[in-house]
């Protein structure tokens, strides 16, 4: 393959999705930079040949051979682990989980490689428990203008955390860039010191000696403005965008656990997971179990519902290479002028993010991104997205199953149902993006990239050629829309399910309104709004059905998971808004306690 063309992107945090993301990104021709988390990640890295390998197990059988990567660049991040879970966390309706878990032990950032190579676009694949330290290890090196996705669950809960801590230093105080103001993060933005930096601008010394002159060299280096009159208040530092992700996939099996046992897979749990997604991944690894897609937006969009040019969608020119340099954006090597700012809030940079988006969604095909959001939609994928990982990721975590098996039994649907009703009760019945559409079909991969592999081994999806197509976009479908045995069908979910639990849950979502014609409107629509996202979130267990779930793997794996960022957030954005939540407020203190007993802290 030739050199790479187009800017040069970075990818933070090399779990699955950081792997998945790494992977299309550089099929797609950028060069690509991975952070991993110290230097001896690194080293393993390089030493195993510096690839990331995909098998696109959605694509059903036979299994998919593994794709190989062209060679990635790898950079240590220095950040923190996780931290420890901070018992205060565990008072559901006390303060802010979030909050109260923070401070992390920050370390000044030391990258191994990179040092004067200033970053313009970062994919951010950290969970959510770790993004606030990573972004800081990474922050004197990102340019001004850089343009920054943020891609983990937990985005709302993330977001609320950035601003309150890095709200200065990324351009997030300026209301005209910043991200949802529900109540929790008013109390956020308030509440925590905020850590003080220093800028080319106001030339404080703050002690992070050498990481905070190089922010100034590296930013001076590629942009004469420098720093002047930006950061707090004066205008962002990064373009910031936030994507709501679907898809499935999990870490290849042996480099995924790296020491510690996956969850003991049994008959009735794990249905039938595929020979290749077992013990012969190579390292670095990523299983695409569930195809879904990535729906996102410029942070702004978040708050500014009422302005559709953000979201516009913007045609790519045929034949142009989507990894070129937009007018008016730097391109990375030092061509070209960082974009303008987001807080003009004129249509100028409205224009920019949507050209942008537009742009990546057509170079990467097999995320399936959708930047093409109504007024509202991120705000409302976002909240759906929450939903999801409200459901599936405890519930598969405490019961040890993979996605597909919630949809299987009328006990784990219920809970899911219930969640969803906690959901609406909390923000409302027109709060949710009720449907995803399909995602587009995957591509088949071209000559001469990855692809090639499948074609010669007579496996995957390039084996099955253009004239699979067709099925292959049917299978997408199928899987974004949860067709199959266990489809939602109606209001009511399929037969099989109607009526079941209609004592304790279901004479409670429909109470006498379940037509739609009682006499309490706002109570019909909230049972409506209930029903369709419970068919959203049931629609993604099957779609997803043969991965095993980002908080099953940390259980598994004896990690902290991203609780405190999905449930705990909705319990306490609930207990704000005086909302009960008790079957989320449960899932959230048997998660934590299954937390703590695989950290040892409950151990005979
Ligand atoms: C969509 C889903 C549930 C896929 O497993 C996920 O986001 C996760 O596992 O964290």
């Amino acid at each position: 393959m030739a050199a790479p063309a187009g800017p040069a992107w970075h990818v933070l945090g090399a779990g699955s999705l950081g792997l998945l993301w790494a992977f299309h990104l550089r099929r797609a021709g950028f060069e690509v930079t991975l952070w991993m988390r110290d230097a001896e990640a690194v080293k393993r890295f390089v030493a195993s040949g510096s690839r990331v390998h995909l098998q696109e197990l959605w694509r059903g059988s036979p299994t998919p051979a593994w794709l190989p990567s062209e060679p990635i660049l790898a950079a240590a991040a220095a950040h923190p682990p996780s931290p420890a879970p901070d018992s205060a966390t565990v008072t559901s309706l006390g303060p802010s989980p979030i909050r109260s878990s923070l401070p992390f032990p920050h370390q000044p950032s030391c990258p191994q490689q990179h040092q004067q190579q200033p970053i313009h676009r970062l994919v951010v694949a950290t969970k959510a428990p770790d993004t606030l330290a990573a972004v800081r290890s990474v922050l004197p090196l990102l340019a001004h203008g850089c343009r920054c996705i943020l891609i983990q669950n937990g985005a709302l809960a993330v977001v609320d955390q950035l601003r309150a801590h890095l709200g200065g230093e990324l351009g997030l105080e300026n209301p005209g860039s910043g991200g949802p103001s529900g109540p929790g993060e008013a109390a956020a933005a308030s509440a925590v010191p905020r850590p003080v930096m220093a800028s080319a601008a106001d030339g404080m010394d703050t002690g992070r000696g050498a990481a905070a002159a190089g922010a100034a060299g590296v930013d001076g280096a590629v942009d004469s403005r420098g720093d002047e009159g930006r950061g707090r208040g004066g205008g962002p530092r990064v373009r910031l965008y936030v994507g709501s992700v679907t898809h499935g996939c999990y870490r290849g099996f042996p480099q995924a656990q790296e020491g510690a046992k996956p969850a003991a897979p049994s008959r009735a749990t794990l249905g039938s997971p595929s020979a290749g997604a077992g013990g012969v991944a190579p390292a670095y690894s990523v299983v695409h179990a569930g195809l879904g897609s990535v729906a996102v937006g410029p942070l702004a969009s978040l708050h500014d519902d009422a302005s559709p040019a953000r979201v516009k969608p913007v045609s790519v020119p045929d034949g142009g290479s989507a990894g070129a340099a937009l007018p008016g954006e730097h391109d990375g090597r030092g061509h070209g002028h960082p974009a303008s700012d987001q807080a003009d809030g004129g249509a100028r940079g409205a224009d920019d993010d949507a050209r942008f988006l537009s742009r990546l969604a057509a170079s990467l095909p097999g995320l399936c991104l959708r930047p093409d959001l109504p007024p509202g939609g991120l705000l409302r994928e976002l909240r759906a997205k929450l939903a999801v990982n409200c459901a599936i990721n405890p519930l598969t975590a405490l019961l040890g199953c993979r996605n597909g098996a919630l949809a299987e039994q009328e006990h784990s649907r219920r809970l899911m149902r219930r969640v969803c009703v906690e959901l609406v009760a909390v923000f409302g019945p027109d709060a949710f993006e009720a449907a995803a559409p399909a995602p587009a079909p995957a591509p088949v991969p071209a000559a001469g990239e990855a692809g090639q592999d499948m074609r010669q081994d007579g496996k995957g999806a390039g084996a099955q050629g253009a004239g699979d197509g067709i099925a292959v976009e049917e299978r997408s479908r199928e899987a974004c829309h949860g067709a199959g045995p266990h489809a939602p069908e109606g209001p009511g979910g399929p037969p099989a399910f109607r009526g079941v639990g209609s004592a304790a849950a279901g004479a409670e979502e429909r109470g006498g309104a379940a037509d739609g014609q009682g006499p309490e409107p706002q109570r019909a629509a909230s049972v409506a709004a209930a029903a369709a996202l419970y068919e959203r979130v049931l629609a993604v267990a099957v779609a997803t059905g043969r991965n095993r779930s980002s908080m099953l793997q940390d259980v598994a794996a004896g990690r902290p998971t991203e609780a405190d960022y999905l449930s705990g957030w909705l319990v306490r954005e609930a207990g704000v808004r005086g909302v009960a939540t008790p079957v989320n407020a449960t899932l959230y203190e048997l998660v934590k306690a299954r937390e703590a007993l695989a950290a040892g802290a409950g151990a005979d």
